[in-house]
């Protein structure tokens, strides 16, 4: 395995047109969904990484049955109508937060006991938001350590158990938690009705999964601020659903555009794309770039960059991608209202700060955000911190600079396993995606 990875600089602009697998949080939202749906649904454009590897080992420990296709990007999901055949199971999710808080409240549909698990950082990640709604819904669900309130967690619900009623949930670390209820909730046995406490971050992924659950046949009241939900019993039906490219991943090949002055286009995304993180495009373009929105792609062309001062609350998982574009602008950027990013793969403000310094450039970290100020990266060895969006950020800088060595690459098979291959030969203008061939079509295409 390689232990370290040295990005070679473009030798100009870079141009192409890609399509990104599929999206992970679109994936792990369909698996659910369609387990928990009456009949056999299909899945396309399907990704396959640990995040979703993760789901579907634990979807066939709970007794589901999925054939996959990885090659094919395909799975057929053979629904259980809202119960969990295994009556016990132990469930590994690495670290993926998706799997492990969306698996939990499907966990409370069963006749436990489960446990959930996953590796050392899974077990600093909060959970405990999630574990209080479910017991007020009526289930039976514990921190096994219950000082920190984060995995592993036990689901344990007597056979005469119900769930229903009114709860609160809290949103200011992390939307998964209200996602995670929001699925589970059609499949309860009274109606269930959920209450934001305080702010909630992430706002499109809650979006993306009231969309999704409509998809498959399941209709959720809420006012438009996202403040309360009221999900009456309702059967999920099986769908043929087709998944999007995933937008997060699309960010490293526009900030490509960006940093090199080239154009890349994004296929397979579109301005009303489920996924928030579409919205990185436009961040790109208050920087400077010239965006351009067609009916299924976005393209992105890289003109001289100016910093900004912008929120990116409501998609963070596309800040480090914005810290390492930061870089090349003509005046500092600042980031705000990303407190949350503490709390995922690693304490992402930190190890942003702490990589930029690392090559040269001048950060300042604050409680909830970052400031960057335009520099030029010295060689340097980045440190990935097991996160995966570390390792993909940072190889922009060393598109523009001699030197950068990313360690780890393969960290990026969280969600992206053929990233690094995928940059080079967008930068390369080496590979030719064939439009005929299924699995290249679904997994990634370049041309
Ligand atoms: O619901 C989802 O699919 C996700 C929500 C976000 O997490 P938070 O809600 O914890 O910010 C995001 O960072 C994560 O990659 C995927
Ligand atoms: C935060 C992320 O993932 P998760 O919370 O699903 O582990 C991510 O993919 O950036």
């Amino acid at each position: 395995m390689i232990e370290s990875r040295l990005i070679t600089p473009t030798n100009g602009p870079v141009s192409g047109t890609i399509r990104p697998p599929g999206s992970k949080s679109i994936t792990n939202r369909a698996l659910i969904i369609a387990a928990m749906a009456n009949g056999t649904s299909s899945l396309t454009g399907v990704l396959f990484s640990k995040d979703t590897e993760v789901m579907l080992e634990s979807l066939h420990r709970l007794g589901i049955a999925v054939q996959h296709d990885s090659a094919a990007g395909t799975c057929r999901v053979e629904g259980c109508g809202g119960t969990i055949p295994a009556e016990k199971a132990e469930l590994w999710l690495e670290n993926s937060g998706t799997s492990i808080r969306f698996l939990t409240s499907l966990c409370a549909l069963g006749r436990g006991p489960y446990e959930l698990d996953g590796v050392e950082r899974m077990r600093e990640r909060p959970i405990g938001d999630l574990v209080s709604a479910l017991n007020a819904l009526g289930a039976n669900v514990q921190c096994r350590d219950q000082s920190t309130q984060c995995p592993p967690v036990i689901v344990d619900s007597a056979s005469d158990n119900r769930l229903g009623g009114a709860v609160d949930i809290a949103g200011n670390l992390s939307s998964q938690f209200l996602s995670s209820l929001l699925m589970m909730a059609p499949a309860a046995d009274a109606p269930v009705t959920l209450n934001v406490e305080g702010e909630l971050v992430s706002k499109p992924y809650v979006t993306m999964t009231i969309q999704m659950m409509k998809a498959f046949g399941v209709t959720v009241s809420h006012p438009d601020d996202l403040s309360s939900f009221q999900i009456p019993p309702q059967k999920y039906v099986a769908q043929q659903y087709d998944i999007e490219p995933d937008a997060s991943a699309a960010s490293y090949f526009l900030g490509a555009a960006a940093v090199t002055g080239g154009r890349v286009t994004v296929d397979g995304l579109s301005k009303n794309a489920l996924q928030g993180d579409v919205e990185f495009a436009t961040a790109l373009e208050r920087m400077g770039c010239e965006v351009t929105w067609n009916a299924s792609s976005v393209t992105v062309t890289g003109k001289p960059l100016c910093g900004v001062d912008i929120d990116m609350n409501a998609i963070s998982d596309t800040a480090q991608t914005l810290a390492t574009v930061a870089c090349f602008a003509d005046s500092p950027t600042t980031i705000r209202n990303v407190g949350h990013m503490r709390h995922k793969e690693t304490d992402r403000i930190a190890a942003v700060v702490t990589e930029l310094r690392r090559a040269g450039i001048q950060a300042e970290e604050f409680d909830d955000g970052l400031k960057i100020f335009p520099g030029v990266p010295q060689p340097a060895e980045i440190h990935t911190y097991d996160d995966h969006r570390m390792a993909m950020s940072f190889s922009l800088l060393g598109l523009r600079a001699k030197g950068i060595c990313i360690l780890d690459p393969g960290c990026t098979s969280k969600t992206y396993p053929n990233y690094f291959d995928d940059l080079q030969q967008l930068c390369d203008g080496t590979l030719s995606g064939d439009s005929s061939d299924q699995a290249a079509a679904s997994q990634r295409s370049v041309s």
